[in-house]
Formats: C-alpha cells, structure tokens, sequence
C-alpha cells in the first residue's frame, strides 16, 4: 500500500492516512467477519456504524496483531537467551482522549476484534475511572469540581497495578467506578488473570506527572512506561462538546431517572435546562481539563484517531518506528 509522507512540511514523527488510504489497508486482514459477530459488534452500540468497523479497526486490529506477534516473539527470544520460561506478561495497550470522544466505545470495539485472534484470545479491559479517588476523599481535598485533572487520581494505585500486571502476577485487582452513582464502588473489583492483552483506557493514561509545587513529589515513572502500544481518539472540541451534551440528554431520559443516580435530580429538569448544565459542567469541568491536561498528551501516542462528524474516523496517524 501506498503511504502519504508529506515531504512540504518539516519532519512529522508520523505516517498520516486519509480514512480511504487507511480503508484500503483492510485488503490485507484475514478474518473477515461473519454476519454474526457483525451484529454482535453492532450491540456493544448501536450507533456504531459497521462500515466504521470494516474501514477503520478491522485494520487497526490487523497492525494490533502484528505488533502483539512480534513482541511475543521477542519475549520468546529474551526467555530463550536466559535459558528458562519467564511468567506469562500480557500486552497493555492504552487509549487516551477527552472525556466523551468515545474511548470506552473504542476499546470495546478493539477488545471483541482482538479477542479473534488465535494468539490472543484473552483480552481484559480496564478504566482508570476505578482509579478515582472516591467522593469522600475529593470532597475531602476540596477537589469535587476536578473530577478527572490529575489530582482527583490515585495515580500511584494506578502504577502498582501495572506493575503487577506486567510482573506477570497470577491475579492483580482493579477498584470499580459507577457513572450511575457518580463514585466509587468498595464492594465491587475486577480481577485481571494473566490475559494477552489489557487495554487500559482514560482521560489521564499519556500524562506524565508534573513538578507541580507544593509538597507534592515528583514521581520518575509513568503510566505509559508500562504501554506496549497507545492510542489517542482526537475529534475538534466542538464535535466532543456535541456527544458529550448529547450523552448528557440521553442520560436525562434514561440512568438519571433511577432513584440511585448522583444526577437524579437532572432527570427533573426540562431539555433546555438540561441542555444547559451539561453545557455547563463541560466547559467548566471537562473543556479546561481537555486542554490543560489531555490535548497535551496527544503527541505522546503511537496511533491517533483522529474522528469528525457523526464518529466518523477522517484520518490516521501512525508513528514510525
Ligand atoms: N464510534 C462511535 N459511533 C457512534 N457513537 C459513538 C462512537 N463512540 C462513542 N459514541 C458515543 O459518544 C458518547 C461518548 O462515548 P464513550 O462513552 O465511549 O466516551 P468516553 O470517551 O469513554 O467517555 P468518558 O471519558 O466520559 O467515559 C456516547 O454517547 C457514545 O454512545
Ligand atoms: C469520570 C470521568 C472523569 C472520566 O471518565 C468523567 O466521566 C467525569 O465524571 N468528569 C467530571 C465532570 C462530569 O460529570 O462530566
């Protein structure tokens, strides 16, 4: 296949693709889908358009599996060289983007096309919302109102588990969130068991910590040290501010209705008030902590989605090796 470098401009660490030059890539993935799995795909949410999956993560779970192969090979190299088997050591990919650019939506998808393949049929998915501290303590901090910046993390818990997970533990625990009762959940935990593949997705998995000031120290390791591959869903903030709203308005009609939901009280409120709180959280909340702590990571991932109207992927880039 024919890759577009640009050659007018200075030196881009990337390959871009137009989605019809990325598009023409699925030639070369084996394993179409059956009907089938389509529809099952389809459910994960409704609005996923299939030819979004044909043309866009059907090859990007092609190049995925390619990766994957030829770090499993090295690991086989590595044990090999040392002479005896090592334990079994999954391959973390993370996915990055703005609150509402569709990163959960994303790695589900990337999860079901992954798990096809025989070389790595486990795959575990992760959110760091799990790794929020619960309301209790950011009420505690002051910092209720910055949910999702940096600081509203355990980014050490974050890290220890990674840790573990890339030491090859046999069992390694991760807190759960619920968006429904807004916190965290204590009684609940999902237990990662030596898959293939985890993918880890959130708002703050590119960030490397800053000075700061403060008593706060400094930490040498990043998240993304453990990150085998990483992706970055991109869109134009006005089109993230459109689903993020939308899923606001959507959340009215449906999970703010229960009795057990943080915003229950939205579920009162008339489509234009509504309207205008979800308008009012993202640009206090979720645009500043876009562009002071997520748009800044962008350049950090390997791959980059970058998504226009309706979800639709336009373009991606790829880093060069
Ligand atoms: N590819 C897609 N096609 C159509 N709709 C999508 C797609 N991806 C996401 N959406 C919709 O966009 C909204 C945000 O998606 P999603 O919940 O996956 O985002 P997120 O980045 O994980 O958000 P958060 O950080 O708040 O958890 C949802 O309403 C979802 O249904
Ligand atoms: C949990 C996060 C930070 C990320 O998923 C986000 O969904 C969130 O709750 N942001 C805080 C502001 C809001 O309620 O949208």
């Amino acid at each position: 296949m024919h890759q577009k470098v640009n050659t007018n401009r200075s030196f881009s660490p990337y390959i871009t693709f137009s989605r019809e030059e990325w598009r023409n890539l699925r030639a070369a993935t084996p394993l179409p889908l059956t009907e089938t799995e389509l529809i099952q795909l389809h459910g994960l949410n409704e609005r996923f358009s299939l030819s979004e999956v044909e043309d866009i993560y059907l090859p990007l779970s092609r190049l995925l599996n390619l990766y994957v192969g030829a770090t499993q090979n090295l690991s086989k190299v590595t044990h090999a060289f040392l002479g005896h088997l090592g334990a079994k050591v999954p391959y973390i990919i993370g996915i990055a983007g703005s609150v509402a650019v569709g990163k959960s939506t994303t790695a589900r998808i990337i999860q079901a096309l992954l798990s096809r393949w025989p070389n790595h049929p486990k795959v575990d998915l992760v959110t760091t919302d799990g790794f929020l501290l619960p309301n209790s303590e950011l009420e505690r901090r002051g910092i209720m109102h910055r949910k999702g910046f940096p600081e509203s993390y355990d980014t050490r818990r974050l890290i220890h588990f990674l840790a573990d997970v890339k030491s090859g533990k046999p069992e390694v625990i991760a807190p759960v969130y619920s968006h429904l009762t807004y916190d965290i959940v204590p009684e609940e935990q999902i237990v990662v068991r030596q898959p293939d593949i985890v993918i880890l997705e959130g708002v703050n998995v590119l960030q490397t910590p800053r000075s700061g000031g403060g008593s706060r120290r400094v930490q040498n390791v990043f998240v993304s040290d453990f990150f085998d591959f990483s992706i970055y869903v991109d869109a134009e903030e006005r089109f993230i501010r459109e689903w993020y709203i939308e899923r606001f308005l959507t959340l009215r009609e449906t999970a703010f209705r229960d009795a057990k939901s943080y915003f229950h009280r939205f579920s009162r409120l008339t489509v234009a008030e509504a309207s205008e709180m979800g308008e009012r959280i993202w640009e206090e909340i979720n645009a500043k902590n876009l562009k002071e702590n997520i748009l800044p990571t962008k350049a950090r991932a390997q791959l980059i989605l970058k998504k226009g109207d309706q979800h639709m992927v336009e373009q991606v880039q790829l880093r060069r090796l």
